[in-house]
C-alpha cells in the first residue's frame, strides 16, 4: 500500500529528508516504524517519528561521524538505537532486532537485516507497519487492515505477547480506546489478560502511571475502564485501586466534561475516600500536584455536590483557599483544583467559566504584619491569622489590612494550643 504523497510529506521534514538522503548514499535501508505510521493512516499527526534501520549500530555510527552529525544520549546504543541531531532536530534511529525474553523481561537483543523480523517482536499489529520515503507502507501482520478495520489484535498469540512484557496489558486498552471501532475486544484477549494480571505488579510505577493517565482521559474511557475493573480483567488490585471503583460516576463526569478532564481529577472519582488516594499512590507515585488534587477533591466533594451550582458558595471556597496562600504556593494551581472540582461534582458550564474568571480578593495580612504590629511572644501566629480571617470574611472582604490590623491583639485570640488545620492552618 502507498500513502498519498501529501499525507507523507507531512512527516517528512527537511531534516529527515537529509536523514535518508545520507542513508540511501551508503545503501542502508531507513523506514519510520511503529506510532507515526499507524497515525499517519488515520489522518492524525504524529507526535514523533522513530526510525529503524538495517546498519548496525557501528555503521551508523561511523556514518554519522563522518558527516560531522551530532549524537547523543550513548546509554542508548546498548538496547540498539542510535540518536542523532540533523539541524537542531533529534532522531531515535533503532536497528532491526529480535528480542528475547525471559519472565516477562528483556533478556536479550539479537541484531538482524530482516523488516519481517523486527515486526514480530513488537506488540501489536497496528504498531507493526514501516514507512518508506517514497510513501510505501510495508506490512507483514495484517496491520494495514487492522488500521483500516480500527482492530485492535496483539500479534500471534496475545499471551506470549504479553508476557514478553506486561506492560502491554495497559498499552493494549490505550490503544483499544484510542483506534477501536467497537468496544467489542477480540476473542481470547481478556482472558490473556486476566491470567497474566499478577505481571503488572511488576512494572515500575512510573511506567505504569504514565500509560494509565492516558486510559483515564483518553476515547471511549468508561467503556475501557469499565473491561478493566469488570469481572472480566479485575486490574484495580494492580492499580493501587479500591475494589469497588465508582465507574457510574466517573461516565457522567466524562460525558460532560471528558476534554476538561485531568487524569488525577479521573482518579479520584473512581475513588472515595482519601485512604483510596495514599493506596493509589502508594502504587503509582505521584507527583505533589496530583497528590493535592487527588485529595482535595475527594475531601472537599461531599460539600460541593451540595453546593454544586451556588456560585456565591464557589466564590467563598476561591477566597477561602486562595486568600490565605503559603508563601510559594501558586494560586493558579489552586484556581486550577477548584476548577476541577467543580467538573467533578457537575456544575453548570457558564459557572465554571465564572469562576475561571473570577478576581478573588486576597488577604493582606501576613506573620510578619503580626509581628509589626506587637504581638506578644509565643503568640500562635497561624491561629491568630485565621481568627482575623474570619473578621475579614465576615465584612464580606471589604476591610483594610489596617482596620483588620486593629483586631490583631483582640481577646478573642485563639491560644498556642489550639488544633490546626494541617492544610490550611485555620482553627477548626
Ligand atoms: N512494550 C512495548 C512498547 C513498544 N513496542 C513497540 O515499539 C513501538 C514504539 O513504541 P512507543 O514509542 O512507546 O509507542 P508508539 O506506538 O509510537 O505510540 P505513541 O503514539 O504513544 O508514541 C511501538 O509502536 C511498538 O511497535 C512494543 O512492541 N512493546
Amino acid at each position: 500500500m502507498k500513502l498519498d504523497a501529501l499525507e507523507v510529506e507531512k512527516l517528512f521534514t527537511p531534516q529527515l529528508h537529509k536523514l535518508f538522503k545520507l542513508f540511501q548514499d551508503c545503501n542502508y535501508e531507513l523506514r519510520i516504524t511503529g506510532g507515526a505510521v499507524r497515525d499517519l493512516m488515520m489522518g492524525i499527526q504524529p507526535n514523533d517519528v522513530d526510525l529503524a534501520s538495517t546498519a548496525t549500530i557501528t555503521q551508523m555510527k561511523e556514518l554519522f561521524e563522518s558527516h560531522r552529525i551530532w549524537m547523543v544520549h550513548k546509554k542508548g546504543e546498548k538496547h540498539g538505537t542510535v540518536t542523532c541531531i540533523i539541524d537542531k532536530t533529534s532522531f531515535e534511529i533503532t536497528t532491526l532486532r529480535i528480542d528475547v525474553f525471559c519472565d516477562g523481561h528483556l533478556a536479550d537483543v539479537k541484531y538482524t537485516t530482516n523488516w519481517e523480523l523486527d515486526a514480530n517482536r513488537r506488540d501489536l499489529t497496528v504498531n507493526s507497519l514501516f514507512l518508506g520515503l517514497d510513501g510505501t507502507i510495508y506490512d507483514y501482520l495484517g496491520g494495514i487492515e487492522d488500521v483500516q478495520k480500527r482492530r485492535i489484535r496483539f500479534i500471534g498469540d496475545a499471551e506470549t505477547r504479553i508476557q514478553g512484557d506486561f506492560h502491554r496489558i495497559l498499552r493494549y486498552f490505550r490503544f483499544f480506546g484510542r483506534i477501536s471501532a467497537t468496544e467489542e475486544h477480540e476473542k481470547g484477549i481478556l482472558e490473556a489478560i486476566a491470567r497474566n494480571k499478577h505481571g503488572l505488579k511488576g512494572i515500575i510505577k512510573e511506567r505504569t502511571w504514565a500509560e494509565f493517565k492516558k486510559i483515564l482521559i483518553g476515547r471511549m474511557a468508561p467503556a475501557v475502564l469499565r473491561v478493566m475493573f469488570g469481572p472480566e480483567c479485575e486490574l484495580q488490585e494492580y492499580l493501587g485501586l479500591p475494589k469497588a471503583v465508582n465507574l457510574d460516576r466517573f461516565q457522567k463526569v466524562y460525558e460532560k466534561y471528558g476534554s476538561r478532564l485531568e487524569s488525577m481529577t479521573s482518579v479520584a472519582l473512581l475513588c472515595e475516600i482519601e485512604g483510596h488516594i495514599s493506596a493509589f499512590h502508594r502504587r503509582i507515585k505521584l507527583s505533589s500536584d496530583e497528590k493535592s488534587l487527588g485529595f482535595f477533591i475527594v475531601r472537599e466533594r461531599v460539600e460541593a455536590e451540595k453546593n454544586r451550582n451556588d456560585l456565591n458558595w464557589w466564590k467563598e471556597l476561591c477566597v477561602e483557599k486562595e486568600a490565605r496562600l503559603r508563601q510559594g504556593t501558586k494560586s493558579d494551581k489552586t484556581r486550577q483544583r477548584i476548577l476541577q472540582l467543580m467538573i467533578s461534582v457537575l456544575t453548570e458550564e457558564r459557572l465554571i467559566q465564572e469562576i475561571e474568571n473570577y478576581d478573588c480578593p486576597k488577604f493582606q495580612v501576613t506573620g510578619t504584619d503580626l509581628i509589626k504590629a506587637n504581638a506578644p511572644e509565643g503568640l500562635n501566629m497561624e491561629a491568630t491569622l485565621g481568627y482575623l480571617f474570619d473578621i475579614w470574611k465576615n465584612s464580606k472582604y471589604t476591610m483594610t489590612k489596617e482596620e483588620i490590623l486593629k483586631h490583631a491583639l483582640d481577646s478573642g485570640i485563639p491560644d498556642r494550643d489550639v488544633e490546626l488545620d494541617p492544610l490550611y492552618g485555620k482553627p477548626k
